[in-house]
C-alpha cells in the first residue's frame, strides 16, 4: 500500500493539529444550537470520527450515502443517493462534514437537497478544498486544508476502495491509476 504512495501531503500530527482547530471553532459557533453532523459516507467517516470528539457540545450524527466517483478519478458528474438520512432535520442546525470539496458537484447536490427539509441553518465543514477542479459555485464555512490539484488518498479517501486506512494524507503514483 505505501508503496504506491509518492508523497506524504498532510502527515497524522498535521491532521489532528488541524482536527482539533476546526473542532475548537464548531464548538464556539454552535453553543445552544441544534447541532447535528450529517456525514457523507464512506470517505468522511474517519474525518466525522475525529471531528466530533473536539466537539464540547451535544451534538447528533446521522448518515447519508452517496457515489458519484465509482472507481475512477474523475467525478461522474451524476451523483447518486445510495443511503438517506435518518433524522428529520426540521429546526437542525445542520454541519455537514466532508473529507473533500473536488468538482463541488456532490456537496452542491445534497446541500440544496437538505435545504428542501427546512432546517435552521446548514453549513459544510470539508476537511480538504481542491479549488482548482470546482465545476459549482460552491465553498464550504469550514476549511481544514486547500490542497492543489492531485488525487489523494487515505485518512477516508479512496482510489478504487482503497487505501482508506492510511493514517495521512498522500498523492497516489500516476501509474497506480493510469495502467
Ligand atoms: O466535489 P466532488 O467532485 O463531488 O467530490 C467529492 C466527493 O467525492 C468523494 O466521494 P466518492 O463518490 O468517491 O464516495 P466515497 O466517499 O465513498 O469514496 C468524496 O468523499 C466526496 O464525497
Ligand atoms: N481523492 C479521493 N477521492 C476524491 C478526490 C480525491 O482527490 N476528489 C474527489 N473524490
Ligand atoms: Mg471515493
Amino acid at each position: 500500500m505505501k508503496d504506491d504512495v509518492k508523497k506524504v501531503l498532510l502527515s497524522e500530527e498535521e491532521l489532528h493539529a488541524k482536527v482539533a482547530e476546526l473542532g475548537a471553532q464548531i464548538t464556539k459557533d454552535y453553543e445552544g444550537k441544534n447541532l447535528l453532523l450529517v456525514t457523507v459516507l464512506k470517505g468522511a467517516v474517519v474525518f466525522l470520527a475525529d471531528l466530533m470528539r473536539t466537539i464540547d457540545q451535544p451534538a447528533e450524527i446521522d448518515f447519508m450515502v452517496v457515489s458519484s466517483y465509482g472507481s475512477g478519478v474523475k467525478s461522474s458528474g451524476v451523483v447518486k443517493i445510495v443511503k438517506d438520512l435518518d433524522i428529520n432535520l426540521e429546526g437542525k442546525d445542520i454541519l455537514i462534514v466532508e473529507d473533500i470539496l473536488d468538482s463541488g458537484m456532490t456537496l452542491d447536490y445534497i446541500k440544496g437537497m437538505l435545504l428542501d427539509r427546512n432546517p435552521a441553518s446548514i453549513r459544510i465543514c470539508a476537511l480538504l478544498d481542491k479549488p482548482a477542479r470546482r465545476k459549482v459555485d460552491l465553498q464550504a464555512d469550514y476549511v481544514g486544508f486547500t490542497i492543489p490539484d492531485e488525487f489523494v488518498i487515505g485518512y477516508g479517501l479512496d482510489y478504487d476502495e482503497k487505501y482508506r486506512n492510511l493514517p495521512y494524507i498522500g498523492v497516489l503514483k500516476p501509474e497506480v491509476y493510469s495502467v
